[in-house]
C-alpha cells in the first residue's frame, strides 16, 4: 500500500515537473540572439535580415520593450533597442537637450549635408523656425493644396483611367512614389519633373533617392570602417550612394541656377508657382532673423531642398501604399469610408456624386470631418510607419526610465515598426487593423500621445510636414476610394524592404477597375 502511495507521489511529482518545465519554457519562449565572442549577436541577426522588422518586434515583445544588442568587438554596433513609451518621451522631450542628432547620424546620412535632418543646436533652430514660418504661411498652404489637386486630376486620375481601360497590372507603390515625388519637387523647387504620367518615365533623381536610402540602411548594420572601405574602393551600395550623391548635386544645382536666373531676370519672369516654393523662400530668407542661414551659398540651398525632397516624397508615398494595401484586405473599412464621404462632404463639394477637386472650390476643412478615414490612415501609419526606425545618442551618460544606463555617445534605436505592434502598448489586438481604435465613444477623433504613436516623431523635432501629408493623403484617398476598386494580383508577395523608409520589397501590383456608380 505504502509502495503504491510512494509511486503515486513520484508520478504526480514528475507530472508537476514536466508541466512546470513546459509552462516556464513557453513563458520564456522568445527569439534568442547568442552573444558570440568577437562577433557578438550579428551572426544571429544576419539570417533574419529578410524579415528584420518582424524579428525585432518578436525580440522586443519578449524582452519587455527593451533589448540590448551586442555587435562585433570594436565594431561600434552595440545598441539599445527600445519601444518603451517612457524612454521615448524622456529622450524626445524631457531630456531633449541631451539627445542631439550628433556626429554619428550625420556620418550615416552625409548625403544630406547640413540640411535640417542632420542639423543640431543653433543651426537646427534657425532651419526649423524659418521652415515652420514658411510652411504655415497661408500662401504656401494654398500652393501645397493646389499642387496636390492638380497632380491628382492631371496625373493620377488619367493614369488610373488608362490602367483600368487597358486592363493592365500596375505597381501602386511606383505610382504613389511618382505622385509624391512630383508634388514634393514642386513644393521644394517650383519645378514639376513630370514623373507621374502614363509613360512612367525613368527619373534619375527618383532612382538615386531609392539607392541612397538602401545604402544608408546597410550602413547601420556595418562597422564604420567596413562601409568606409567599401566607399573608398567604390563597391556595392556605397558605389550606388556615390553615384546618387552626384545626381543630387547636379539636379539641385540646376534648379538653384535656374531659380537665380529667373530672379535676376526680374519679377515678370517668375511664374506664380515658382514664387511660393521653398527654394524661393530660402533664397529670400531674412538673414537678420535667421543669422546662421546663408542663402547666397548654393551648398546651403542644395542641402535644404534635398532634405525636404527626401522628407516629403518617400514618407507620404510609402504611407499611401500601405494604406491602400490594408484597404484591399479590409473591404468593410472601404464601405464605411464611402458611406462617410457620402454623408459628410458638403453638396458644394460634389458634382454628380463625386468630390470637386477644383482648388478654388475645394475646402480642405471638409476632409477633416471624415473621422473614420482619419482613423484608417492613423491605423495604417501605426502598423506601417514610413520611417521604421530612428537612432539617438546621449551626449552625457543618462539613466532611462526603464532603468537602462546609457553611456555618452552610445546608440539607442527606436523601432517604430515594432512600437505600433506591441501588445503591452496597444492592447491584445495590436496587430489588427481597426480604424475605430481612433474614434471616441462620442464619435470624435481620439488623440494618442506621440511617444506612443511616433510615426510623425515627437517633441521639438516633430515632423514639420504632418498637416501637408495628412491633407494630401486624405485628398487622394477620397478621390480614389470614390472612383476606383483595386485588386491585388493573386499570389503577389507583400513584405517590407530593408531600407530607411518602409517600402514594399516587391511593390504593390494591382489591377484597377472604375466604379460604375462613381
Ligand atoms: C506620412 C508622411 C510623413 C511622415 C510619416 C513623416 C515622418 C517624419 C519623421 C519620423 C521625422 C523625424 C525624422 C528624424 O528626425 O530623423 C520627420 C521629420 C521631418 N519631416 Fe516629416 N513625415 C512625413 C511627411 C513630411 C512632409 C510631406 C514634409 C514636408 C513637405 C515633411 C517634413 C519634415 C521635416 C522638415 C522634418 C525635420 C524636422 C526637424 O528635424 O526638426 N515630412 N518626419
Amino acid at each position: 500500500m505504502a509502495l503504491v502511495s510512494l509511486l503515486e507521489i513520484f508520478i504526480a511529482f514528475t507530472c508537476f515537473l514536466i508541466f512546470h518545465f513546459f509552462l516556464i519554457k513557453k513563458k520564456q519562449h522568445r527569439p534568442f540572439l547568442t552573444n558570440w565572442p568577437i562577433l557578438g549577436m550579428l551572426p544571429g541577426l544576419l539570417p533574419e535580415l529578410p524579415r528584420v522588422y518582424d524579428f525585432i518586434t518578436d525580440v522586443l515583445e519578449g524582452g519587455n520593450l527593451n533589448f540590448l544588442f551586442k555587435g562585433p568587438t570594436l565594431g561600434g554596433l552595440d545598441m539599445l533597442f527600445t519601444v518603451d513609451p517612457a524612454n521615448i518621451h524622456h529622450i524626445m522631450s524631457s531630456n531633449f537637450a541631451n539627445y542631439p542628432k550628433g556626429t554619428e547620424f550625420k556620418k550615416l546620412f552625409d548625403v544630406l549635408g547640413d540640411g535640417i535632418f542632420n542639423a543640431d543646436s543653433e543651426l537646427w533652430k534657425d532651419l526649423r523656425k524659418s521652415s515652420q514660418s514658411m510652411m504655415s504661411h497661408p500662401e504656401f498652404q494654398k500652393f501645397s493644396l493646389a499642387t496636390s489637386l492638380s497632380k491628382l486630376e492631371k496625373g493620377l486620375v488619367p493614369l488610373l483611367d488608362h490602367v483600368a481601360k487597358e486592363k493592365l497590372v500596375v505597381d501602386l507603390q511606383d505610382v504613389f512614389q511618382r505622385f509624391t515625388f512630383d508634388t514634393t519637387f514642386v513644393l521644394a523647387t517650383g519645378y514639376d519633373p513630370g514623373c507621374l504620367s502614363v509613360e512612367m518615365p525613368e527619373i534619375e533623381f527618383a532612382r538615386a533617392l531609392d539607392d541612397a536610402e538602401e545604402a544608408i540602411f546597410y550602413r547601420h548594420l556595418k562597422p564604420e570602417m567596413v562601409w568606409k572601405m567599401q566607399r573608398l574602393i567604390g563597391v556595392g551600395g556605397e558605389l550606388k550612394l556615390k553615384r546618387a550623391h552626384a545626381v543630387f548635386d547636379r539636379v539641385c544645382s540646376e534648379c538653384i541656377a535656374s531659380k537665380r536666373d529667373e530672379i535676376s531676370r526680374g519679377s515678370d519672369n517668375i511664374s506664380s508657382s515658382s514664387s511660393k516654393d521653398l527654394l524661393m523662400s530660402f533664397i529670400n530668407v531674412d538673414t537678420t532673423k535667421y543669422k546662421l542661414l546663408n542663402p547666397s551659398d548654393d551648398r546651403f540651398l542644395r542641402d535644404t531642398i534635398l532634405s525636404f525632397m527626401l522628407a516629403g516624397r518617400d514618407t507620404t508615398g510609402s504611407a499611401l501604399t500601405w494604406f491602400f494595401w490594408l484597404l484591399c484586405k479590409n473591404q468593410e473599412a472601404v464601405a464605411r469610408i464611402r458611406q462617410e464621404i457620402n454623408t459628410n462632404l458638403l453638396p458644394g463639394n460634389k458634382t454628380d456624386g463625386s468630390v470637386s477637386y477644383d482648388s478654388d472650390s475645394f475646402n480642405p476643412q471638409e476632409v477633416k470631418k471624415l473621422v473614420y478615414l482619419h482613423g484608417a490612415i492613423c491605423e495604417s501609419l501605426r502598423l506601417y510607419p514610413p520611417v521604421p526606425f530612428q537612432h539617438k545618442s546621449p551626449t552625457e551618460p543618462d539613466v532611462l526610465p526603464s532603468g537602462h544606463k546609457v553611456d555618452a555617445n552610445s546608440k539607442i534605436l527606436f523601432c517604430l515598426y515594432s512600437l505600433g505592434r506591441m501588445k503591452s502598448v496597444w492592447g491584445e489586438d495590436a496587430l489588427e487593423f481597426k480604424p475605430e481604435r481612433w474614434i471616441s465613444e462620442s464619435g470624435r477623433s481620439l488623440h494618442e500621445p506621440s511617444y506612443k504613436f511616433l510615426s510623425f516623431n515627437a517633441g521639438p523635432r516633430t515632423c514639420l510636414g504632418k498637416e501637408v501629408a495628412m491633407t494630401q493623403m486624405k485628398t487622394v484617398a477620397v478621390k480614389i476610394i470614390q472612383n476606383y476598386e483595386f485588386q491585388v494580383v493573386e499570389g503577389h508577395k507583400i513584405e517590407p524592404a530593408p531600407s530607411v523608409i518602409l517600402h514594399m520589397k516587391h511593390g504593390l501590383k494591382v489591377t484597377v477597375s472604375k466604379r460604375c456608380c462613381a
